[in-house]
């Protein structure tokens, strides 16, 4: 059989050196030419955008300073914003942030407005769960229903009256007139497109702007773009770099690359830099299901190594099997480093965090979560669930620092987290001693976090009774009663406990209950869980190692375990038929979980520069095994039978 299905062909290093040419003649003001740049894994997307940016730093660095006008550089994670800024040169001409830092930054100061958009936004939600309340039936549900009924009439009597509203890219927005991270990309979306003003200060500040993994980019604010382009195209130049292939998270434009955008400049970029022949020809094999769109390897690239592990669902001693894969792929590939358990090159890909939950120590508590909506999911995968962020970004090293008895630098989260016992109407209701209430709030902590068996939910009920922080909206319900006792120390405050407005669909009761569950389960999780999501681990998910790259790479696929309904790779690999909803769905042409498995799929397995090990557990052996040569997915001889 050829091996063109294996093997990808090369093309010289400079092969793509047009693509970038041919970006640098939209980089005008005026040129009327925003672009959108197809360019699959490794093709160094980040190259093209940091030659973009060098070009435009020659070509009107001085203008622009003088000006005050700047480059916008817009990524999908804080990571992707730190990597660029490393990687180009600094200078004040460059902004670089994060989409909802970006957004915040253009709606910040419009307070009326945002008032305005509440106002007339929260009626609609209030209706829908009125309704909602009416047909459904008494239980859990309709007691969060409730709340959500109380919580947003509350809201509206808040807005009756001018309030400035703030907002914090990276914090927990548990603040009472803090915006969540939802809000602030719908309001920068309606607000491009139907407040000029807003429009105009944008355009003169950035006359281009650059949106980096746009595949995955909010789908509300990516289209707010598309209509901007088409009202200022003499004024502005938008560039989106990214890759629909790799378009993994919930919130991306599914149209991009397809219908949309219309009229853009296209340009393809062709080479893969990253990996080995191997591994380029297996994510072209990928993708000719999809946008059949095919990568060459460098010049000179290695083979490299594919292996697969088929493995029978059920298998007990799953860490053993593993560890034993990871000696088999020393003595195929010669890489000794594939049994180093610490390598910062290697990377174990698990689907879902359960996986790694099992295999870190974090499961009972991810367990809790598991039947909660997707998007939930989403944001504890990506390390920005609000109220697990409250746990793991300052309870967490607050409950460090004080059993170090380390009291500087509690004081210093504490003041950080902007405690309520630190506020000047707190510190001076006690002139006599100031410090009292925290230091004995901070005592009554440590006796609590002494145990290392304590729960969630009393390490919170500390807190809340001796209002040592201020608690997220959503676990607020759970210790109501000390809430109470709150509003007496300090009557004034009443009305500033309103929260503003969490997104409709992240107010799912299945959150509720599932932390109801979660808060009785043990609190010191939350490490294990935290340096999983800091990446300090060889275990990572599947959609949290994008834009990564490794010498090594395993890639462990188990349904089974994973437990998820957004991807099945028994489907992928053919060893289960499509439900009969997926069916109708491919007839009607819509998106199916198979098409996100293959997305996933072509993820992982391009992370690998060198040797890449898919492992996978099935429930038949010998069909996935004939399925996957019949894909042309793995040599025969590639297959390894544990
Ligand atoms: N033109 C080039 N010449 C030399 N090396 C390059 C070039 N472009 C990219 N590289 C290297 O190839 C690797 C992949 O590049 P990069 O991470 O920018 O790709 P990407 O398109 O963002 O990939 P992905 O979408 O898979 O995350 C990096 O190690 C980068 O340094």
């Amino acid at each position: 059989m050829t091996e063109k299905f294996y093997l990808a062909d090369t093309k010289p290093i400079d092969h793509d050196d047009t693509v970038d040419n041919g970006i640098e003649e939209c980089l005008h003001i005026g040129s009327g030419k925003s672009f959108i740049t197809f360019a699959g894994a490794g093709s160094g997307k980040t190259y093209s955008l940091k030659r973009a940016l060098e070009f435009l730093k020659s070509k009107y660095s001085d203008d622009f300073s003088r000006q005050g006008k700047q480059i916008a550089v817009v990524t999908f994670t804080n990571n992707a914003a730190n990597e660029i800024v490393d990687r180009i040169e600094q200078n004040p001409i460059f902004s670089v942030s994060t989409i909802h830092s970006f957004c915040w930054s253009a709606i910040a100061g419009f307070n009326e407005d945002i008032r305005k958009w509440y106002l007339e936004k929260i009626p609609t939600d209030l209706a829908e769960v009125e309704d909602l309340e009416k047909r459904g039936r008494a239980g859990k549900a309709s007691e969060a229903r409730k709340r959500t009924i109380v919580r947003l009439t509350e809201k509206l009597k808040w807005l009756a009256e001018p309030q400035s509203f703030i907002y914090d890219p990276n914090g927990v927005n548990s603040s009472p007139n803090a915006l969540s991270h939802a809000d602030v990309l719908k309001i920068f979306s309606n607000f491009l497109t139907t407040k000029p003003m807003m429009t105009e200060v944008i355009i003169n500040k950035f006359p281009f702007i650059f949106i980096d993994e746009s595949q995955d980019t909010n789908n509300d604010v990516v289209n707010s773009f598309f209509e901007l382009q088409d009202a200022k195209s003499d004024k502005v130049v938008i560039g989106l770099f990214g890759d629909t292939m790799q378009r993994i998270f919930g919130g991306g434009e599914p149209e991009l690359g397809k219908t949309k955008p219309s009229g853009w400049t296209t340009f393809n970029k062709e080479m893969n830099h990253r990996s080995a022949r191997r591994i380029v020809g297996l994510g072209n094999q990928v993708r000719s299901e999809d946008d059949e769109r095919k990568q060459y390897a460098r010049d000179g690239a290695e083979e490299g190594f594919v292996r697969y592990f088929l493995l029978p669902h059920g298998l007990s001693g799953k860490d053993d099997v593993e560890l034993k894969i990871r000696t088999i792929m020393a003595e195929v590939t010669g890489d000794t480093n594939w049994t180093d358990t610490q390598s910062k090159e290697t990377a174990i890909l698990l689907l879902e965090h359960k996986m790694a939950g099992r295999r870190l120590g974090f499961d009972e508590l991810w367990d809790k979560f598991s039947k909660t909506d997707n998007k939930i999911k989403d944001r504890i995968s990506e390390g920005k669930n609000t109220e697990l962020n409250f746990f793991s970004h300052i309870i967490f090293p607050m409950a460090e620092a004080s059993l170090k008895e380390n009291r500087a630098e509690l004081m210093s989260i504490l003041r950080a987290s902007k405690s309520p016992l630190l506020e000047a109407t707190a510190l001076d209701a006690n002139k006599d001693d100031p410090l009292g209430l925290a230091r004995a709030a901070q005592h009554a902590f440590r006796d609590v976090v002494s145990n290392e068996k304590v729960s969630f939910r009393l390490v919170l009920e500390v807190i809340a009774e001796h209002n040592l922080l201020r608690i997220p909206e959503k676990l607020q319900s759970f210790v109501a009663a000390f809430e109470e006792n709150e509003a007496e120390i300090e009557p004034d405050q009443t009305g500033a406990r309103v929260e503003v407005e969490a997104e409709p669909e992240e107010r799912d009761d299945s959150e509720i209950t599932a932390w109801a569950e979660a808060l009785e389960t043990d609190f010191f999780q939350i490490k294990n869980y935290k340096d999983y999501i800091d990446g300090n681990s060889i275990f990572r998910t599947h959609q949290g190692v994008k834009g990564n790259e490794f010498e090594r790479v395993m890639v462990v696929m188990d349904d089974d375990e994973a437990g998820g309904f957004l991807f099945s790779y028994e489907q992928y690999f053919g060893v289960k038929e499509l439900t009969p909803d997926s069916q109708k769905k491919r007839v009607a042409g819509e998106e199916t979980g198979l098409d996100r498995t293959r997305r996933l799929f072509y993820v992982t397995s391009t992370r690998a520069k060198n040797s890449l090990a898919h492992v996978i557990y099935t429930s038949d052996v010998a069909k996935i095994k004939a399925n996957l040569i019949a894909k042309k997915f793995a040599r025969e001889s590639e297959i390894i039978e544990v």
